[in-house]
C-alpha cells in the first residue's frame, strides 16, 4: 500500500491508499524538527487506534518545506524499508509538462494539483488551493503547468493585521452577515472575506481573458467551502485534490519505471 504525504507550510497530511481508495487520512502540524521516530510513533498509534492494518510498501512525498524531506526520507527507509518518491526531484517523473521560466522551482504542491486537476477534469483549468498561501495554478489544454498566481493566504492575511496593528485582535475567518462591520472583529472579517471573494473573481477573470479561452475553476483546501457557500466562485471542489494527485504521480512512475 501507498503512504502519501502532503507537507504544506502549516499542516502535513498523511493518507494511506490501497490502490482504489484512501483507508485513512491524518493531519499534523508541519515542524521541521520532527524526527522519523516521532512521525512513526504518531502514525502507528493512529493506525492501531483505527484498526488499520496496512502493509506500507511505497511512500510518496510532496513538500513545500524542503527541510522536512530529510526526516520523511528516514521514516520511509527505516520503518517501511522503501525509498520514497519525492515530487520535484529528478527521479520522480511527472505525467505533465512544466512550462515556466528556466530555473524556477515551482512548489511541488502546485505540480501535484495540476496533475490531479488534469486527471479529473482534463485541461484548461485554474486550480485554486487555499493553503498558507492561496495559489492559482494554470493547467493548459495538454495538462501542462503554465504558471499562475500566489496570494497571501486567508489566515495569513488576518494574522498579518493582528501582528502589525496593536489594536487588532486575533480573528478566525467566517462569512460576515453584512459588509459594513459594526465592531472590530466584523470589520476585519469583512475586509478579508469580501476582499478574498473579489481577489478570486478578479484573478480568475483576468487569467481567462489573458488566455482567451474558457477555463474551469477547481478549488481545494480547508477554506474553499467557506467561499463556495453563497458565492459562485468555483466549478468543482475537491477536499483531497493534492492526495489524489500524489496517487496519480505514483502510479505513473510505477508504470513507466
Ligand atoms: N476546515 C478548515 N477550517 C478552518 N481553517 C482551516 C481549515 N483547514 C485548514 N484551515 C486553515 O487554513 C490554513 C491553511 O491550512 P492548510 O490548507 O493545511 O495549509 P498548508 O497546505 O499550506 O499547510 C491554516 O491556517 C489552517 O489552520
Ligand atoms: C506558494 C507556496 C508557498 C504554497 O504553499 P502552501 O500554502 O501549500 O504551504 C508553495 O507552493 C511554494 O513554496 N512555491 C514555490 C514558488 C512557486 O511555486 O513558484
Ligand atoms: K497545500
Amino acid at each position: 500500500m501507498l503512504l502519501a504525504i502532503d507537507c504544506g507550510n502549516t499542516n502535513t497530511v498523511f493518507s494511506i491508499w490501497d490502490g482504489t481508495r484512501f483507508l485513512a487520512t491524518w493531519r499534523t502540524s508541519t515542524e521541521h524538527q520532527r524526527t522519523a521516530d516521532q512521525y512513526y510513533v504518531w502514525l502507528s498509534t493512529l493506525m492501531k487506534l483505527q484498526k488499520i492494518e496496512a502493509d506500507i510498501t511505497d511512500v510518496i512525498v510532496s513538500s513545500t518545506v524542503p527541510r522536512v524531506v530529510f526526516n520523511l526520507r528516514v521514516l520511509a527507509d527505516r520503518y517501511f524499508n522503501t525509498r520514497p518518491m519525492v515530487v520535484g526531484k529528478p527521479d520522480c517523473a511527472l505525467p505533465v509538462a512544466v512550462r515556466v521560466d528556466a530555473g524556477t522551482q515551482v512548489g511541488p504542491d502546485r505540480l501535484v494539483n495540476t496533475v490531479a486537476g488534469f486527471d479529473l477534469h482534463g485541461g484548461d483549468l485554474i486550480v485554486v488551493d487555499f493553503g498558507t498561501a492561496t495559489t492559482f495554478d494554470v493547467v493548459a489544454k495538454d495538462g501542462a503547468y503554465e504558471g499562475g498566481v500566489i496570494a497571501p493566504g486567508v489566515n495569513l492575511s488576518l494574522e498579518a493585521l493582528h501582528q502589525a496593528a496593536a489594536a487588532l485582535p486575533h480573528v478566525d475567518i467566517s462569512k460576515p452577515q453584512r459588509v459594513v462591520g459594526t465592531n472590530t472583529v466584523a470589520c476585519m472579517q469583512s475586509g478579508v472575506f469580501w476582499g478574498y471573494v473579489g481577489l478570486v473573481r478578479e484573478i480568475c477573470a483576468r487569467i481567462r481573458a489573458e488566455r482567451g479561452t474558457p477555463m474551469k475553476i477547481i478549488a481545494t483546501g480547508g477554506l474553499a467551502p467557506l467561499f463556495q457557500q453563497s458565492e459562485d466562485l468555483f466549478d468543482h471542489f475537491h477536499d483531497d485534490l493534492t492526495m489524489h494527485g500524489l496517487t496519480v504521480i505514483h502510479d505513473y512512475n510505477m508504470r513507466t519505471a
